[in-house]
């Protein structure tokens, strides 16, 4: 036993060293690369960067590469080098689709063909697991262990952070109490942690729901803008005080409330996707044009969430198949599918359709 940090902590502490705008050090088998996020990226770091001998590369999901015309070679990702003398506003630009229909001249872009991207494949994954924007500069650097003791920075063995970014975080039960709600005065809310450092989730029991039968369960991803402000652009709201009614009437049933805002790219990030979609963009577009997939969840948390509760069987309140895929393929039974549309009006409408149309949604 160490009392150092485990990659499980460092890559924690990464991502809050890019939420900062400090940059993180990236070590492979013969060299390694000097990270920052593209979102937090300040002047003076930048002039820093430039002063040191190498070329930075810019990294961009392949979406946001689309979208911007750049060829993403190297599959899902585009490297994009820095020009001589760029500054910020160049990297903000590439980044942030915010101008994008105000300016969108900003090519001819050329990719990278040469050389390797996994570096690059790693940092995206920090800059979203960090819920920033998916974009990362990157300096290669030859002797990275040294590089990083010298300015103080947080280094990460790159193969250990690939394997362990893809890695599902187990969750550890911290506390559970009574919770009396308006639909069920035997209420009792639990409070779940995974151990990588990553956002808590919930999980509210009504009633005292037998283990040995299926019980009825909704997995609610967050949503602020929905569930406590009321918004009219999507159905949350309506969906979780629907999903905790039928729980009450039924007097029992388990509700995972997932922190997971935004189908999991944050609610920063929901809002410029939302800026988006007033300049025309319905919601899978808008994610695509900021650079992220559709949806960004991970459902292997309810399931294992479940698991932990002592359920292996549901009927699932939802209208969204993925997510009886995902409880089926990590082992809990979905015996039913109890459909929840509730909420519609003339602001969702199109959001709704855009969700069976694209992203396969029951009606
Ligand atoms: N990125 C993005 N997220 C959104 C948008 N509108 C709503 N959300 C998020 O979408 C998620 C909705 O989650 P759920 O209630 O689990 O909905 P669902 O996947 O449609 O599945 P069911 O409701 O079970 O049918 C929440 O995290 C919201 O914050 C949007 O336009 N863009
Ligand atoms: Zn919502």
């Amino acid at each position: 036993m160490s009392l150092a940090p485990d990659i499980t902590e460092c890559l924690a502490r990464a991502r809050t060293d890019l939420r900062l705008g400090v940059p993180v050090v990236l070590a492979a088998h013969g060299g390694g690369a000097l990270v920052l996020a593209a979102e937090t990226l300040t002047p003076a770091r930048l002039a820093e960067v430039q002063g040191l001998p190498g070329t930075a590369d810019l990294a961009l999901t392949a979406r946001r590469a689309e979208t911007l015309k750049a060829r993403p070679y190297d599959g899902d990702l585009a490297r994009l080098p820095l020009p001589k003398g760029a500054e910020t506003s160049w990297v903000r630009a590439l980044a942030d689709p915010a101008d994008d229909l105000r300016h969108p001249m900003k090519g001819p872009l050329m990719a990278r063909r040469d050389g390797e991207a996994a570096l690059h494949r790693i940092a995206l994954k920090l800059a979203k697991t960090a819920r920033l924007l998916p974009a990362a500069l990157l300096l290669p650097l030859d002797a990275p262990e040294a590089f990083a003791r010298n300015w103080n920075l947080t280094l990460l063995a790159a193969d250990d952070a690939a394997l362990h970014l893809d890695r599902f975080s187990p969750m550890r039960p911290v506390v559970s109490a009574r919770l009396p709600i308006e639909v069920s005065e035997a209420g009792r809310l639990h409070i779940f942690r995974p151990e990588d450092g990553g956002e808590e989730h919930y999980a509210v029991e009504i009633g005292r729901p037998a283990r040995d039968t299926p019980v009825l369960a909704r997995l609610h991803s967050a949503c602020f803008t929905g569930d406590v402000l009321g918004s009219l652009k999507c159905d949350c709201g309506p969906q979780l005080h629907a999903a905790l009614a039928q729980m009450g009437q039924e007097g029992a049933g388990v509700l995972l409330y997932l922190n997971q805002e935004g189908r999991g790219i944050g609610l920063a990030n929901k809002m410029r996707a939302y800026s988006l979609q007033d300049q025309g963009f319905d919601t899978v577009e808008a994610n695509h044009r900021l650079g992220f997939e559709d949806d960004e969840r991970d459902f292997r948390l309810g399931a294992e969430l479940l698991d932990r509760l002592g359920f292996s069987s549901v009927r699932l309140l939802t209208n969204n198949p993925r997510k009886i895929a995902m409880m089926e393929k990590n082992g809990i039974d979905v015996v039913d599918r109890v459909a929840l549309k509730v909420g519609e009006n003339a602001h969702n409408r199109g959001y709704l359709a855009t969700k069976a149309s694209k992203s396969g949604h029951l009606l």
